[in-house]
């Protein structure tokens, strides 16, 4: 099946910012303020399903750091997938949205002990919620606290990929146990605990021009699942131990890209999942398949809303001052990374953006840093002070990154459900932004 078959169920392959409702973004900005973001869960509920119908024999996990909201996270696990977390407050959302510990895989990176604490702790009361550890050190924190529960070997397979030097982490020293000793590890761990897997992750956003690193990640990660499922004595790890594990998975990680740049194209999932299947080979009987997607699932489900305050001829062209900023979206300050921008209207009096004469301009946010940008001599029909701009395919990696530099309060958050806006997260005030704070009356800051 193709990309266009599964539209059909699963809607279009990508949905652009020009398909958005420009009068429904109208009425939800000027109803809750901006910066303001908004999150499609019907989109979210698509790509859920396309996913799946490109992978319909693989275990699809959410990466949960893409967006924790609430109500992403409920419409997620309504529609079958499992979750993959990044710490312990990541394991608390997704259990308090609803899913069972046996759906869950918390991904420990370095882990604070408070993190494993967490973990081990609600182990006893849900039993089978799975630890990936990367690095001995942490299996052996786990034993000490008494854990004896599910484990998935983390792989650092060599090779990585992604859209920015900082997201590729297949190839990282930090993340996973070296693809030469993995084996080694892995049987030396199953003796100790209940391993279940092994997992790798190249990096994310992976374009369709990477897909050759992909498909050499998991090639290597086929062939791991079957030195340790079905060894032959020869390639036993070393001391010659050759073992037969059982395990349940090969999980070979996310990173599937979606197309920022109006006209660059969407990655054909079905061809991504038809070179994993023959990357990874034959795998031993009870081992399946498993893939981590976070991007994929709610980048486009999402956009920024923005208002012009200031528009400023340079000598260096038009800067276009808007009340969104890096402290609101985080990327293009940190990755350079390209996100689409369209300017919806809506100052007083002025004519629709399709009848005004495109301008190159920079769009610059309040926050006091030279790199506080969106986009830089970028082509918009002509932005004028009160004009709602939106900021496209945000809904990843966009509110989760969200901080208070500047002491600026976090933006709100809206969802739409079959097109029923609803507010999913509040706009911090002001007082949010000390409640963190001693006190003159609190000696010891802890109580609050
Ligand atoms: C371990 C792990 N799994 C899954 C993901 C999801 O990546 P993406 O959102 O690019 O699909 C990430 C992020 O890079 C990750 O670190
Ligand atoms: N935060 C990154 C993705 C990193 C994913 C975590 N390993 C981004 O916005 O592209």
């Amino acid at each position: 099946m193709s990309d266009d078959d599964a539209a059909s169920s699963a809607g279009p392959p990508v949905r652009r910012v020009s398909d958005w409702e420009a009068g429904a973004l109208h009425e939800i900005a000027a109803e809750h303020g901006t910066p303001l973001y908004v999150q499609d869960l019907d989109r979210v509920r698509e790509n859920c399903e396309r996913l799946r119908n490109a992978f319909p024999d693989a275990d699809v996990r959410y990466a949960v750091k893409a967006h924790t909201g609430r109500s992403v996270l409920e419409t997620v696990r309504e529609a079958g997938l499992d979750a993959e977390c990044a710490s312990a407050g990541e394991v608390d959302r997704a259990l308090a949205a609803g899913f069972d510990g046996e759906r869950l895989h918390y991904t420990a990176v370095n882990p604070p002990a408070r993190d494993l604490d967490y973990v081990v702790g609600i182990t006893a009361a849900e039993p089978a919620v799975t630890v990936t550890v990367g690095a001995v050190d942490t299996l052996d924190r786990l034993a000490e606290r008494g854990y004896d529960g599910r484990i998935c070997l983390r792989v650092n397979p060599g090779v990585g990929a992604g859209h920015h030097e900082k997201v590729r982490t297949g190839a990282a020293a930090k993340f996973g146990v070296p693809y030469d000793r993995a084996a080694e590890v892995a049987r030396s761990a199953a003796d100790r605990f209940n391993l279940v897997g092994i997992h790798a992750h190249a990096g994310s956003g992976i374009d369709p021009d990477q897909l050759d690193s992909h498909r050499e990640l998991v090639t290597r990660m086929g062939e791991l699942a079957r030195e340790l499922v079905e060894p032959r004595a020869e390639t036993g790890s070393a001391g010659g131990d050759a073992r037969p594990l059982d395990l349940d998975y090969v999980d070979v990680g996310g990173g599937f890209g979606v197309p920022y740049e109006e006209d660059a194209p969407p990655l054909d999932l079905h061809a991504v999942a038809d070179a994993t299947r023959e990357a990874v080979g034959p795998l031993p009987a009870g081992v399946d398949l498993a893939i981590e997607p976070g991007r994929y699932v709610v980048a486009d489900a999402g956009v920024l809303l923005a208002r012009v305050n200031t528009v400023k001829p340079t000598p260096d062209g038009t800067v276009v001052g808007v009340d969104a900023g890096m402290t609101d979206l985080l990327r293009p300050a940190m990755y350079d990374a390209y996100h689409p921008i369209r300017n919806l209207g809506g100052a007083a009096g002025a004519t629709a953006p399709d009848e005004r004469p495109a301008t190159p301009v920079t769009v610059a946010g309040p926050i006091c840093e030279t790199g506080d940008t969106l986009c830089k001599n970028r082509s918009l029909a002509d932005p004028i002070r009160g004009d709602f701009l939106a900021v496209g395919i945000t809904g990843a990696y966009g509110y989760e990154m969200a901080n208070q530099y500047n002491s600026r309060p976090r933006p709100a958050e809206v969802t739409l459900d079959d097109g029923m806006a609803t507010i999913a997260r509040r706009r911090e005030t002001l007082t949010d932004l000390t409640t963190v704070e001693r006190t003159e009356n609190d000696s010891t800051g802890e109580s609050r």
